[in-house]
């Protein structure tokens, strides 16, 4: 099967600085794969280069077996991207940002499609006729998430996603994240939660000062170790 996401030896220099150093990975249809590591290892300029707004140095990226400089429009189509820091509009409630952003994107969605998709991230109906200035941040980063989903894309990029959200928020995406892998999307997620990465990956890479160093797998119906994988991320991290 053609991998949706691939990064073949990819290097990148920002500013001078090597961010990326032949990273390699694949993520095919119906996976998860977690990118780990600390600050500045180079989790989310390796998504950005799957966008296309960063160029490889060295190397490549594919989105669907396709050099993604070879046609950006192309990769981005299939992308669903939740940034770090999602900018949604405060002066809006949550259906006129998510109408207005989709809008841009060329999608026309129903308000029961945007309910259905606020519905999966728990969004409380009272909420979404908020402006979303008074939204707290879990709230804020449920309805980027919603909008990711409304955008319906075969692959879904996701930058510390669980970031703002308590516990069983966290748990309920854990298993929505699950969900959409089991019906065929692929999810690259980046994160520093070792334990979410385990929770809901099927495999996860370590990345630390911009190089691969370690990938683990989850062996058929079980999840990967979280201890074996806190173990490395803390060697890595004193060495
Ligand atoms: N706009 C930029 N210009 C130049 N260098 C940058 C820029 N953004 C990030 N970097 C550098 O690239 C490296 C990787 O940054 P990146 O944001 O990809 O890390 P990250 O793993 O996502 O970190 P964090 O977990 O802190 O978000 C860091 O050394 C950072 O200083």
């Amino acid at each position: 099967m053609t991998p949706s996401l691939e990064a073949r030896s990819l290097s990148l220099v920002r500013d001078g600085n090597v961010v990326l150093n032949q990273v390699s990975f694949t993520a095919a249809p119906g996976e998860v794969y977690a990118l780990l590591g600390g600050n500045g290892a180079g989790k989310s300029t390796t998504l950005l280069t799957f966008l296309g707004f960063l160029q490889p140095s060295g190397g490549k990226v594919l989105v669907g077996g396709r050099e993604v400089a070879a046609d950006i429009e192309a990769a981005r189509a299939q992308i669903a991207y939740l940034p770090e820091a999602a900018s949604l509009y405060g002066h809006l409630d949550a259906y006129e940002n998510l109408s207005y952003f989709l809008d841009l994107a060329g999608r026309k969605v129903t308000r029961a499609a945007i309910d259905a998709a606020l519905d999966q991230v728990a969004l409380p109906h009272a909420a979404r006729t908020r402006r979303m200035q008074a939204f707290s941040k879990g709230m804020r980063q449920k309805t980027a998430i919603a909008l990711a989903l409304l955008r319906d894309t075969p692959i879904l990029l996701l930058d510390e996603p669980t970031s703002g959200l308590d516990p069983v928020a966290i748990d309920e995406f854990h298993d929505m994240v699950k969900a959409l892998a089991a019906a065929g999307r692929t999810v690259l997620m980046v994160t520093h939660d070792v334990y979410g990465a385990c929770q809901v990956a099927d495999r996860v890479g370590l990345l630390r000062g911009g190089r691969l160093v370690g990938s683990f797998e989850a062996a058929e119906g079980q999840r990967i170790d979280t201890e074996t994988v806190h173990a490395a991320f803390a060697e890595r991290e004193a060495a």
